[in-house]
């Protein structure tokens, strides 16, 4: 085997073998995940953390958030049934939980859709979340918001912006799932686009990162990427049973359940990314997208091939 293909394996098996680990602590800890989030979510999103492992408890009363929320392992606030009421307990349960120094997550819903939205968004972000999780637009708005720029971006250059003024890691689910600190950028290349034909499956997915983050909350990127790539897994295992978007969301759910070592090792995609390249390290039918700055950067470790396979891959997906 080529030395460039035996560090790329040997890369997908430590990915691997890291998702592996934490979903099996998650088993173990079974983590306990207070969940603040929309109508519609409650259901998958709870059923999603109960199959993976872990404790979900969807309270969002302010009166409650006091005496229960400095128990928690991880929080997860979803803004997609906003409404001013239940603004405060968000930014109530945030303070506390920081105080207390557990982990929260951040889902964006439609975070561009109203001024209301976007301020609460932008407000919570302030807040210190560990991660932000959201689908492209939703992270491209908090990012030009945030920035207060006018230029078009792209999702991968408004999530490494949104990491380095927010200090979270910023992660946009898509055909690649795309995880950054503002530095390094990780793709994740699990799941099924059925997946987007079942409402909150995004929403589901955060919550499992806030599983995974309570388990390893020190590292942040790598628990937020693993639970991207077990749920991509858990969608392609359950979309080989599925007739559609109705059991996709049941099988889904039992693969989650499911899942072994075994899977977890043979269906893994995932890679470092490149955040910069420059023309002079471009092979001959290579490209490199406007979402990558050209500068100093380095080809990383990762084979020409590979490089090359990802960033068309790349151009082609996101949206
Ligand atoms: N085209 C796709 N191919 C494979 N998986 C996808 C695709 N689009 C979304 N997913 C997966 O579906 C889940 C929900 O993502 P997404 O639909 O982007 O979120 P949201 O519902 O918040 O818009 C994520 O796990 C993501 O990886
Ligand atoms: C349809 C809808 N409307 C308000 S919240 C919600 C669910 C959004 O879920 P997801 O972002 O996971 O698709
Ligand atoms: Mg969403």
């Amino acid at each position: 085997m080529e030395p460039s293909n035996l560090n790329e394996e040997q890369d997908q098996n430590s990915w691997a073998l890291n998702a592996w680990t934490l979903l099996s602590k998650l088993r173990d800890q079974s983590p306990l995940i207070q969940c603040i989030t929309n109508f519609v979510s409650m259901d998958l999103m709870a059923n999603t953390l109960l199959s993976a492992g872990a404790s979900p408890a969807m309270i969002h009363s302010i009166e409650e958030i006091q005496d229960f929320t400095p128990h928690i392992h991880a929080l997860c606030i979803n803004v997609g049934t906003l409404s001013p009421a239940w603004l405060p307990a968000m930014r109530e349960a945030a303070l506390v939980a920081n105080k207390a120094g557990k982990p929260w997550i951040l889902d964006p819903v439609a975070a561009g859709a109203s001024r209301f939205r976007l301020k609460a968004c932008l407000e919570l972000v302030g807040l210190n979340p560990s991660v932000i999780r959201g689908n492209g637009s939703e992270i491209i708005a908090l990012s030009k918001a945030s920035l207060g720029a006018t230029k078009s971006m792209d999702a991968m250059e408004a999530a490494k912006s949104l990491a380095q003024s927010s200090g979270a890691i910023v992660a946009v689910s898509g055909a690649v799932d795309i995880i950054t600190d503002g530095h390094r950028v990780v793709g994740a290349h699990n799941g099924v686009s059925m997946m987007q034909k079942i409402t909150a499956t995004g929403c589901a997915v955060t919550a499992l990162i806030a599983a995974f983050i309570a388990v390893d909350p020190l590292h942040a990127l790598e628990a937020t990427a693993s639970a991207l790539s077990i749920f991509g897994i858990a969608g392609e295992m359950g979309m080989d049973m599925a007739k559609g978007p109705a059991s996709l969301r049941m099988h889904l759910i039992d693969s989650l359940y499911n899942l072994d070592q075994a899977a977890v090792s043979s269906r893994l995609k995932k890679n470092e990314l490149l955040s910069s390249c420059v023309d002079s390290e471009l092979l001959p039918g290579m490209v490199c997208p406007p979402s990558i700055p050209r500068g100093k950067g380095m080809l990383s470790s990762l084979s020409a091939t590979i490089v090359h396979k990802e960033l068309i891959k790349f151009m082609e997906n996101i949206r």
